[in-house]
């Protein structure tokens, strides 16, 4: 007991902050030994399998991936620990996957043994980056399906990417066990959308291993081996990596051909830059050092890069001064959600930036810009693919790495057509591009304003459309198709504009439809619309960063929101406070705080002077973190909380 205490203390904060030792903490039920490291070295091309497992959110991607682990021994069965691959301390909380995980497993079948490469990757959209890189490194996927929901957004989402990458799709349905699965309905609506044939559906419980083994089975049978060569140099695609703290930079490898070697001389075809290999491991999930990858292989390779501009996710390696052709790589997802990052003290700078770079190495979706504001200091834009991911984000800035910043109100970029020529000489274009309303020019500067828009895919059952629609028309969408995927369920999709569906549009859509209708969305590009900016005053001095950039029809409601949430929570100063939001000079929305004095020693009745003093000094301290604009003392929680929404 007294030892799992100190474990639990001084043990686990340590293993959070780097994700392979919680890894390696959690996953050492299983030792390779060198007999069986060799057998992965020996396992022909023909009998490898490189699949990821694609699905919804919350359909049992990951309890599918434990009972594989189980299966193919990798670790013990009634471990008592599940969802092993999502390690990590937010998925572990949150309860989703947010980062895909690779594993290598041994499984013998008709009287040979087969190496899976198993990746597990996230439902949300948010983290599609992770599975358009995981399906980089397939030749197919298991679509999982519930058969009690049925196809959802993601779904259809999914089953399209992996189509367009020429992908061997073995649809499974899972949860059969629940009272009201109905796999015959479901089968009927994968027939419907994407002509799959139900005799080639699988039927399994994830929860209850019922049916798993065949899923390997299946994989093996309908999809194809990798077409490696391993006689040829070696190429391989960076597809992941991650930082730990005493061995650098650390890459996923999908080896296309050939063989690698610790000691071997490495060169990035992107930055020709090379490299000496210094470690080889594979992912049982277990890291296990290995002296040699094969081709049609995953493998870790540590070879000292130091961060993402020289770990470039859909790079092709190869030996130094071999020529060879580099492999299609991939582009990552645009960022869709920008929002500015600055340390909560310009001392933490340094600090904050280095925990930045690191945590960037293990998502390539974030995108990162300087920045300064006049009241924040030097700080950051990093890019988003939506709100969920830059929460998970600074959640991982602040567990894995104790950085908290201050993160401003996230944002969508806009485009805009100048009219005015000397903003135009100043830019050297007509047309820019900005997120950070502080950059935001006079309205009589600007010619026409766009904003980014989006084909957004519902999928809700018939008895909530109404109000589904209610929403998308709140929303400024509009429709532009719907058609019925059976009796009780809808599928309709609209063109909506991006800012309208980052912040709690998906939130709101579970609200509506008691949580059964689902979303996806893509990119439609940019589109005519009608902007302002919304300014706050704090008594008449203008704070830049609680300024942002709504749509006309919408300014007033926002304006008065704004306001009223910073009465709620600026506390009461010696001052009165003076809250106004407006566009230009007109005032939309204003609220006062009155004046008051908090006398935190008034409860002692004036007796005891030390800890009278004690007092007095806590709250001098408290007010010292506050940020002071025109005498007016802002607490860091009041940017957190107004910057949010
Ligand atoms: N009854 C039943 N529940 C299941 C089954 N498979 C998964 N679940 C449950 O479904 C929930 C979601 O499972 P996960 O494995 O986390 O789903 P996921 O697809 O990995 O979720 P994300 O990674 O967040 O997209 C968990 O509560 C599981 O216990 C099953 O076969 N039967």
């Amino acid at each position: 007991m007294i030892i799992k205490r100190l474990v639990s203390r001084y043990l686990k904060p340590y293993f959070w902050k780097s994700e392979q030792n919680w890894l390696r903490l959690c996953r050492c039920q299983h030792y390779s030994t060198n007999k069986e490291i060799e057998e992965y070295l020996n396992i022909p091309v023909e009998q490898v399998r490189n699949f990821s497992i694609i699905a919804h959110v919350d359909h049992g991607k990951s309890t599918l991936a434990d009972r594989l682990l189980e299966l193919t021994g990798a670790v013990k069965k009634n471990s008592g620990k599940s969802q092993i691959l999502d390690s990590l301390q937010v998925e572990q909380e949150r309860g989703i996957t947010v980062k895909a995980q690779t594993a290598s497993l041994l499984y013998d079948y008709k009287d040979k043994r087969y190496l899976l490469n198993l990746i597990d990757t996230p439902g949300h959209v948010d983290f599609c980056n992770e599975v358009y890189r995981s399906l980089a490194a397939c030749e197919g996927v298991v679509l999982l399906v519930d058969a009690n929901q049925g196809v959802q957004a993601q779904t259809v989402a999914n089953f399209h990417l992996a189509k367009s990458k020429d992908l061997t799709i073995v649809p499974v349905l899972n949860k059969v066990d629940l009272k009201n699965a109905d796999p015959d309905r479901v089968c009927l609506e994968l027939l419907t959308l994407f002509s799959i044939d139900p005799d080639t559906v699988l039927r399994i419980s994830a929860k209850f291993g019922t049916g798993v083994e065949n899923v390997l089975q299946e994989v093996i049978e309908r999809i194809p081996h990798p077409q490696a060569d391993r006689s040829k140099h070696f190429r391989g695609l960076l597809f992941d990596s991650w930082y730990e703290q005493y061995r650098g930079t650390l890459n996923l490898i999908y080896l296309k051909d050939g063989q690698l070697n610790v000691g071997d001389e490495i060169t990035s075809h992107l930055t020709n830059k090379s490299y000496e290999v210094k470690s080889l491991s594979i992912l049982t999930p277990a890291e296990t050092p290995i002296h040699q990858l094969v081709a049609g292989q995953v493998g870790l390779v540590g070879c000292n890069m130091k961060n993402s501009k020289e770990s470039i996710i859909g790079d092709t390696l190869h030996l130094k001064n071999v020529k060879v052709e580099p492999l299609t790589g991939f582009k990552p997802q645009q960022p869709m959600v920008f929002a500015g990052v600055y340390p909560a003290d310009q001392a933490q700078h340094v600090a904050l930036r280095t925990a930045i770079e690191k945590l960037i190495l293990t998502d390539s979706a974030v995108t990162l810009t300087p920045d300064s504001s006049p009241a924040l200091g030097q700080g950051w834009r990093l890019g988003f693919l939506g709100l969920l991911h830059m929460e998970v984000f600074c959640q991982r800035l602040e567990q894995e790495h104790g950085a908290e910043p201050i993160i401003t109100a996230p944002s969508v970029t806009y485009k805009l057509k100048l009219k005015n020529p000397k903003l135009i000489s100043t830019y050297g274009e007509h047309t820019i591009y900005l997120s950070n309303p502080t950059h935001f020019p006079n309205e009589k500067d600007v010619e026409e304003y766009f904003e980014p828009c989006v084909k957004g895919t519902i999928v809700t059952p018939t008895e909530y459309l109404g109000d589904v629609i209610a929403l998308c028309v709140n929303k400024r969408g509009v429709q532009q198709s719907c058609s019925n995927i059976d009796d009780l369920r809808i599928m309709i999709k609209y063109f909506l504009p991006l800012s309208e569906i980052v912040l709690d549009f998906h939130d709101k859509l579970k609200a509506v439809s008691s949580g059964y209708a689902s979303f996806d969305y893509e990119p439609l590009g940019y589109h005519s619309t009608d902007i302002v900016k919304l300014n706050i005053h704090l008594n008449g001095n203008p704070v830049e960063e609680l300024s942002r950039i709504v749509h006309k029809t919408k300014v007033n409601s926002v304006a008065r929101d704004i306001a009223f949430r910073l009465k709620e929570t600026i506390p009461r100063q010696m001052i009165q406070i003076a809250i106004q939001a407006c566009v230009g000079s007109k005032v939309l929305a204003r609220e006062t705080i009155k004046a008051y004095r908090k006398d935190v020693t008034a409860k002692l009745y004036g007796g005891d002077v030390t800890r009278r003093m004690k007092l007095l000094k806590q709250q001098a301290e408290g007010k010292k973190k506050m940020r002071s604009i025109a005498n007016v003392r802002i607490p860091h929680e009041t940017f957190i909380s107004v910057l949010r929404k």
